[in-house]
């Protein structure tokens, strides 16, 4: 029995005639190329089916046209390129072709101080679109940071302020008495909260980009925030951490803010949005702050 005598269920006509927006398979292995690794990824693949009086899509031939990421990096001509044959495989049936890929990289991060690094991983996805309006690609990545909370910081402080009053008053000041008092946690009695946070930045590239600016979303971001955050760390690297924290206080909106100022100097990017969420310490709820610039939700 050969292919020629199977029954091609999809070419049949339906009885209930109706264009879909979407019609494909999702959550499909695939190893991708990224960041000069391979990694697991994920994709989801799909057309519209605009004639509405055909039963189905051929399945088979987005998924064969996949194949393409095996060898070659994932760069927005490849993505096109895939796109393409999804519509050439469905002429007559798809005016529009959808490519989401999921994965995470591993980067390896130097510490603050010591001569040691360690592996972070960053989940990212990105969605490809081709249709009438033409080729659109958007990148996604999550950076994961710190965030010290300025007013805990503000209140800590005024806590210790009033501690040394109370400790030092109607006596004369001697330097070794201070400095001693400084390095107890009676002196220093307070302490803000610190919490674990993520920004998911999305920007959409320019169609002259021949790259996905990966690294350097990733890069630029952590600079801009300033306590990325660590892989290995030692005693020196902590301390490095807690003046970085220090003098990089941020409410979410702070963050948010400076991602905005960070994605909007990225060249070749058309629009962006980003979401930052601080897992807040104090609150058993979270601290969320959202920007963007010329964005539309794909
Ligand atoms: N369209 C469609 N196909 C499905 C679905 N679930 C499973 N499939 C199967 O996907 C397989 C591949 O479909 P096609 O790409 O049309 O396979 P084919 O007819 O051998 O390939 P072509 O000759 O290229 O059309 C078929 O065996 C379908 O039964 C579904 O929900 N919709």
């Amino acid at each position: 029995m050969n292919a020629l005598t199977l029954p091609d269920i999809a070419a049949q006509a339906t009885h209930h005639a109706q264009a879909l927006t979407w019609v494909g398979m999702a959550d499909i292995a695939l190893p991708l190329h990224l960041a000069e690794q391979r990694i697991a990824g994920r994709a989801d693949a799909g057309v519209s089916l605009d004639d509405g009086e055909a039963r189905g899509i051929h399945m088979s031939r987005l998924y064969l046209a996949l194949h393409a990421f095996e060898q070659q990096p994932v760069t927005p001509a490849l993505l096109q390129q895939v796109l393409g044959h999804f519509l050439d495989s469905h002429l007559q049936l798809s005016n529009s072709a959808y490519l989401t890929l999921r994965g995470e990289v591993l980067l390896n991060r130097p510490a603050l101080v010591s001569p040691l690094s360690g592996w972070k991983s960053y989940p990212l996805e990105i969605r490809a679109r081709q249709d009438t309006r033409g080729f659109h690609v958007e990148l996604q990545v999550s950076v994961g940071y710190s965030s010290t909370c300025p007013c805990s910081a503000a209140l800590a402080r005024r806590l210790i302020q009033q501690r040394f009053s109370a400790d030092f008053a109607d006596q004369p000041l001697d330097h070794a008495d201070v400095l001693a008092w400084l390095g107890s946690t009676q002196g220093i009695l307070a302490t803000p909260h610190s919490q674990r946070s993520t920004a998911t930045l999305q920007v959409r590239l320019d169609a002259s980009a021949a790259e996905l600016p990966l690294l350097t979303l990733i890069d630029d971001a952590e600079r801009a925030l300033g306590t990325a955050l660590q892989t290995a760390v030692k005693r020196a690297d902590e301390q490095a951490f807690a003046l970085a924290n220090g003098q990089n206080l941020m409410f979410c909106e702070d963050a948010a803010r400076r991602l905005h100022r960070c994605l909007a100097a990225l060249p070749l990017v058309a629009g962006f949005h980003l979401r930052v969420v601080h897992a807040e310490s104090l609150h058993a709820h979270d601290a969320v702050a959202e920007s963007q610039q010329h964005w539309q939700p794909s």
